[in-house]
């Protein structure tokens, strides 16, 4: 199996998986041994009452036992595929958080919703759901192939003949397929993040009365996708018509030559209505075969994406981050250079205050503190140690940033701030205290349970990145960086938050301030123009 993420998927669900298969494999048996029975059947009529009505007996009876088989290989498929989408959506969300570095620079949760609806739903079907189908085809085809060969050799070499034009013309326009595939799912990406993107902008088009334009991003995305996946369909819709073509050819030729050997007496006249069934069983089996196929070849591309890459070896940051410096760093968005040459180093204890012009990039360079972006030439350096040999995860451990848009989950203000750790009611007592949310959280922390939705809908932009602060406090960090909010604060509730970040001892803080009036910016340690970032 060339694909490592389908075959540990499998051999994690191994039992409910081999399970399946045996109950498929023997539902196709019972299949061809309906079908091959009939020679039997037709057969018997000729050789007197006892006989024929044995055989309808026998004939109930298989039915019976087929009908039984249907149900439980599809009982059991069901069992398999859950189990196996469990093991799937586990395996996307490790995919998302390995990275997530990625996603929250370029912004692209859309990309990452469209894998866990989109993609798992394909996956499902092309990858989880055709093996049982090409499992189901292949035992199909063998069992159709000895019954044939059964009742009279030279049918079975006719066939062959047939079945081997049948698999040929497939493989031909397979590549078709895989393209197609490719466009598709990279347009069902494009759909989740545009709808992703118009609707959480809807309150901007209603209020700025432009639903027109609201309802026409919606149509056009709509409409690109839907193309794409048309074009897909036809796609297939194309090479499933050769097949067919092929197929029906080769079952009437089969019924053809049988009827033919049957009046020369080599074989009975049964054999016809046995090979009707089975030339049929025969070359929908190869259909099947060759589609599933091609479908699991396609299917490779998505799950490609899901595979684990591996891992570089990278150094952790296991004591205190004393210091962050930015040596000789260039970077430019384009052409449009940002940084050129810059150097800088941020202490533990210290305040810095980021100043500058809209648009000189403060932001941009909290991104690259963070390794969320990439100098185009110079390094970063924790603690003297190279920022990109560094493990992200146990730097993230070591700071906190607060975004200039604050996220809130949906969840209580307490889950809030402690992101699901274990926080004692009493250093959170300390944290409401220190960021002022007492008055907000109420007596008793009892506040700390009110539930929050839709991003803090509820509560005002001062509350929210109190919030934001107590969150990155309770954290126990060295260094605090923050991208300050620029919706309206008001400058009571401005001079609170920056009082509070003056206030926190033995952390230092990296702070954007798009107030360069503030009185407060004085008491940093040091106030950084952006017009020294080049
Ligand atoms: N991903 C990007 N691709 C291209 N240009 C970008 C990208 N991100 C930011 N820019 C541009 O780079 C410049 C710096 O952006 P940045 O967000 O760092 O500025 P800023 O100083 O933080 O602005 P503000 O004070 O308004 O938040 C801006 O001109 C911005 O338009």
């Amino acid at each position: 199996m060339s694909n490592i993420l389908l075959y540990n998927i499998i051999k994690k669900n191994w039992k409910d998986t081999l399970i399946a298969i045996i109950f498929k494999i023997l539902f196709a048996i019972s299949i061809t041994i309906m079908s091959y029975s009939l020679t039997f059947l037709f057969d018997s009529y000729k050789l007197g009452q006892n006989r024929f009505f044995r055989a309808i007996y026998i004939l109930g009876f298989i039915v019976l036992v087929t009908v039984l088989l249907s149900f439980l290989s599809d009982y059991f498929k069901a069992r398999y595929l859950k189990s196996s989408n469990i093991l799937l959506k586990t395996q996307i969300t490790d995919n998302v958080v390995e990275n997530s570095s990625d996603l929250i620079a370029e912004r692209d949760t859309g990309k990452a919703i469209s894998w866990f609806i989109n993609d798992a739903k394909q996956i499902e079907a092309q990858a989880f759901e055709n093996i049982l189908t090409f499992i189901y085809m292949l035992s199909l085809v063998i069992s159709a192939f000895i019954s044939i060969f059964i009742l009279h050799w030279s049918i079975a070499l006719i066939s062959v003949a047939f079945l081997l034009i049948s698999l040929v013309i497939p493989n031909l326009s397979q590549k078709y397929v895989v393209i197609a595939q490719e466009k598709y799912t990279r347009a069902n990406e494009e759909y989740t993040e545009a709808v992703r993107d118009n609707m959480e902008g809807l309150s901007l088009f209603f209020l700025g009365d432009a639903l027109a334009s609201f309802i026409s991003r919606m149509n056009n995305a709509s409409t690109t996708k839907e193309e794409h996946q048309f074009r897909f369909s036809m796609t297939q819709a194309k090479v499933g018509s050769v097949v067919l073509l092929v197929s029906l050819f080769s079952q009437i030729g089969l019924i053809i030559f049988t009827l033919y050997i049957s009046s020369i007496g080599l074989t009975t006249i049964g054999s016809v209505f046995s090979i009707a069934s089975l030339s049929g069983n025969l070359f929908n089996g190869i259909q099947g075969l060759t589609s599933s196929i091609t479908i699991f070849k396609s299917s490779d591309v998505l799950l490609q994406k899901f595979q684990t890459k591996t891992v570089t070896e990278t150094i952790e940051v296991d004591s205190r981050v004393n210091n962050i410096s930015l040596a000789d760093i260039s970077f430019q968005y384009d052409n449009h250079v940002i940084f050129d040459d810059f150097s800088q180093t941020f202490i533990k204890g210290r305040k810095y205050a980021i100043v500058g012009e809209s648009g000189s990039g403060k932001s941009t360079l909290l991104q690259l503190l963070l390794g969320l972006k990439q100098a185009k030439s110079g390094s970063i350096f924790i603690n003297g140690c190279d920022l990109n040999a560094i493990n992200l995860k146990s730097y993230y451990k070591r700071i906190a940033y607060i975004d200039q848009s604050i996220y809130l989950i949906n969840g209580s203000i307490r889950e809030n701030i402690t992101l699901g750790k274990s926080i004692s009611d009493q250093e959170l007592a300390e944290v409401v205290e220190k960021t002022q949310l007492s008055s907000f959280v109420g007596e008793n922390l009892y506040g700390l349970d009110r539930k929050l939705i839709s991003n803090g809908l509820a509560i005002s932009g001062g509350e929210k990145q109190r919030i934001a602060l107590a969150r990155a406090i309770v954290k126990d960090v060295d260094f605090i960086i923050i991208d300050e909010t620029t919706s309206q604060l008001d400058k009571e509730n401005r001079l609170a938050i920056e009082e509070t970040i003056l206030g926190l001892q033995d952390i230092g803080v990296i702070y954007i301030s798009h107030n360069t009036e503030s009185k407060v910016l004085e008491l940093f340690d040091e106030v950084l123009d952006s017009r020294c970032f080049k």
